[in-house]
């Protein structure tokens, strides 16, 4: 199979459809963004990325974040983090506050921003903020392999000014006693993970270790333990898109994660890590074009995890 060839030809066929969807704009940093970029890479088991379009320009990833901090959370809190949160498909936004009164602060998932801020209550652990930010930097950088990553100040101060949602979310779980440390601590570095800086690139290559077990596939050092990095896969697949996770995986197949920035990260196991982004985005918040490309991609390699080739039994 020539991947380089997939990617070019899936970025071709959609290049026309550049600007398509709406940017976030309730973040006013990312409404800034120039809505027709249009990146692809696809990083494998040998580290080698194949890429079309605009895979070396660092964008927000957002929401994406919320995958690293849980592999981290998992690392530091083990099991007893499913105390604190849940692992079922919420049906809601990602910023619906509905469930959590009836539910009695607990979210269904980490990926919606409420099970998003407990994580990274739990992440932080006895540290003080700015530790588990440049803990977490440090993570991405040594898993990237690239010192480049970072965080985008303009952006996390830009989402803190606006934010009154996410306050509202986690002062609630708050007043149910739901978080370990001071709420407007959980919430900075919640605003600065969700502000990290990546290209395409740099993206794929940092979540190599979900779709190898937890490992590297180039260091062989280990990220995560290989049951952790299995389960986030299936929470990826079942809520890494939130209301719209039903479809994607109907459309794509992949375990995927969008972020409000226009990125999506995919992880196919055993295979490669796909990062896309495009700043337009559907209703519920997953890039349009990024959601298209990675279809298309699925289709030409037959990756998706719902399909079984013959000749490769
Ligand atoms: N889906 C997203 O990417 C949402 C993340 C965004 N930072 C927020 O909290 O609203």
């Amino acid at each position: 199979m020539d991947l380089q060839q997939i990617v070019d030809d899936t970025w071709n066929a959609l290049a026309d459809e550049r600007g398509c969807g709406t940017p976030a704009r309730y973040i006013p940093a990312l409404a800034e963004v120039d809505p027709t970029k249009f990146g692809i890479a696809v990083a494998t088991r040998s580290g080698e990325v194949h890429c079309a379009g605009d895979t070396d320009e660092p964008f927000s990833i957002q929401s994406i974040s919320k995958v690293f901090v849980l592999a981290q959370a998992l690392e530091r809190e083990g099991l007893a983090l499913w105390d604190a949160v849940g692992r079922e498909p919420s049906g809601n936004a990602f910023n619906s506050i509905v469930q959590l009164e009836r539910e009695k602060g607990i979210p269904r998932n980490p990926f919606i921003n409420s099970g998003a801020i407990v994580t990274t209550d739990r992440f932080i652990g006895d540290r003080g903020p700015d530790e588990a930010v440049a803990d977490l930097l440090a993570k991405l950088q040594n898993m990237g392999r690239d010192d480049d990553i970072g965080i985008d100040e303009r952006v996390a101060r830009s989402e803190s000014e606006t934010g009154a949602r996410n306050r509202s979310l986690a002062y609630f779980m708050a007043d149910f006693g739901r978080l370990l440390n001071p709420v407007e601590d959980v919430l900075s570095v919640y605003f600065r993970q969700c502000a990290l800086a990546l290209t395409c690139r740099q993206l794929a290559d940092a979540a190599l270790f979900l779709a190898f077990d937890g490992c590297d596939p180039v260091t062989r050092e280990r990220m995560c333990s290989r049951e952790r990095t299995r389960r986030i896969n299936a929470l990826m697949l079942l809520c890494g898109h939130y209301d719209n996770s039903g479809e994607f995986a109907f459309d794509v197949g992949f375990p995927g994660k969008s972020g409000v920035g226009g990125g999506i990260l995919a992880s196919i196991p055993g295979r490669a890590t796909i990062a896309v982004w495009s700043p337009g985005l559907n209703r519920w918040g997953t890039s349009l074009l990024g959601a298209r490309a990675l279809a298309q991609i699925a289709d030409r390699t037959g990756w998706s995890v719902f399909s079984g080739r013959l000749d490769e039994i």
